[in-house]
Order: structure tokens, then C-alpha cells, then sequence
């Protein structure tokens, strides 16, 4: 029995299927590919690329976008730092949750804070990649694919990565 958050006399279900066979039977090795970065730095067109790429090679995937997460499961969930740390926290879970079933996981989010991501580090021992699209803020500014830096700098948009909210860059990233 264990006790875990707010949820008690829970116990753990084992299945007959698991993460070996599922390996075996989709010939490939889940894992997560965390895509970070500032708005418009390239995350969810990487992450598309490379899934495409994968697909074209026999691989599953499956991409866990942040603007596309926040309208279902995390649509509950803002911007101020508490709600992106459980954004990431949730997305995280998700992802661990597609590699324990053999998926290739592609999470393109901001996820502007160290700590977070390494906490989704922590939850997948050697199966956590995390790619840093290092692209500097002048540049996401001049793209701006959606008008929201404008917005920001013209204070309609209150707490935006890189503006008037921090994002700390990765201090140990795969790339
Ligand atoms: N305040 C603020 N700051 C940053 N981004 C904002 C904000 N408000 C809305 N958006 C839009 O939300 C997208 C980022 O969502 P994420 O879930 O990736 O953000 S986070 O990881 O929780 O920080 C982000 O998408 P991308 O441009 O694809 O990064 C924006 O379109
Ligand atoms: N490698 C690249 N070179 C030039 N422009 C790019 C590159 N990657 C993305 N873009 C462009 O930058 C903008 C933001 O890309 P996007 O993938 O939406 O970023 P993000 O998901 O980080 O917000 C889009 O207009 C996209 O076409």
C-alpha cells in the first residue's frame, strides 16, 4: 500500500502487458524529447519535424504541444508561475505515461523554469532528452508569428516569457 498526495489506501495495478513486451511488439524504445524555449523560438515547428521525420521512419510518436494541452487538460491553468510549474507538471506525468507505452513523446512547451524541467528529468531516468531552442529574444520578438510580443511590449498581455516573466535557459540540455 502506498500514500501518495492527497490519495489514500491506494495501491499499485500490475499489467500482464509491459513496457519489454510493448517494446517488442512496436520495435522501439519510448522516451521523451522535451522541446524548450521562448514563444515563437522554433518548439512546435522541431517538434513537428521531427515527428514527421520519425513517422517516415517507422516510429511512433506523439506531440505534446503546449498551446494545444492548454485547450483541454490544462485549460483549468494560467500563466502566473504556480500554473506553469503545474502545467509542466502535468505534461511531464503525460509524457511518462506515453513512454512507459512505447511512444516517442514530443513535449514542445516554454517551460521557462529549471526546476520543473528537471523534475521531469527526475521522473524518467535515461529516457528524457531535452532539446533548448537557444534563440535569442530580439529574434522571437522580430518573428512574433502570433502578435503577442507586440501585445506584451504594449502591456495587453501581463507576465509574458521574456518580457515581464523570466525564462532560465537549460543548464544541462542533450543539444
Ligand atoms: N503570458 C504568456 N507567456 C508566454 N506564453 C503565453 C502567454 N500567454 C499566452 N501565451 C501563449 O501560450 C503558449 C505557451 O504555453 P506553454 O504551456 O508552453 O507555457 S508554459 O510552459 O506554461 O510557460 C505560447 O505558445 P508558443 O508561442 O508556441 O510558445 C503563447 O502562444
Ligand atoms: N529554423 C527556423 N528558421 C526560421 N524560422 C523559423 C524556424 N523555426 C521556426 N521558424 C518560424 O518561427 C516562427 C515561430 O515558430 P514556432 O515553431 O511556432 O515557435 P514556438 O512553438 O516556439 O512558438 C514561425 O513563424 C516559424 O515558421
Amino acid at each position: 500500500m502506498s500514500t501518495m498526495g492527497n490519495s489514500t489506501n491506494i495501491f499499485w495495478q500490475e499489467s500482464p502487458v509491459g513496457k519489454l513486451e510493448r517494446r517488442k511488439l512496436l520495435n522501439q524504445k519510448g522516451c521523451v524529447v522535451w522541446i524548450t524555449g521562448l514563444s515563437g523560438s522554433g518548439k512546435s515547428t522541431l517538434a513537428c519535424s521531427l515527428s514527421w521525420e520519425l513517422h517516415t521512419r517507422g516510429k511512433l510518436s506523439y506531440i505534446l504541444d503546449g498551446d494545444n494541452v492548454r485547450h483541454g487538460l490544462n485549460k483549468d491553468l494560467g500563466f502566473k508561475a504556480e500554473d506553469r510549474t503545474e502545467n509542466i507538471r502535468r505534461v511531464g506525468e503525460v509524457a511518462k505515461l506515453f513512454a512507459d507505452a512505447g511512444l516517442i513523446c514530443i513535449a514542445s512547451l516554454i517551460s521557462p523554469y529549471g526546476k520543473d524541467r528537471d523534475a521531469c528529468r527526475a521522473m524518467l531516468p535515461d529516457a528524457f532528452i531535452e532539446v533548448f531552442m537557444n534563440m535569442p529574444l530580439a529574434l522571437c520578438e522580430e518573428r512574433d508569428p502570433k502578435g503577442l510580443y507586440k501585445l506584451a511590449r504594449a502591456g495587453k498581455i501581463k507576465g509574458f516569457t521574456g518580457i515581464d516573466d523570466p525564462y532560465e535557459p537549460p543548464l544541462n540540455c542533450e543539444n
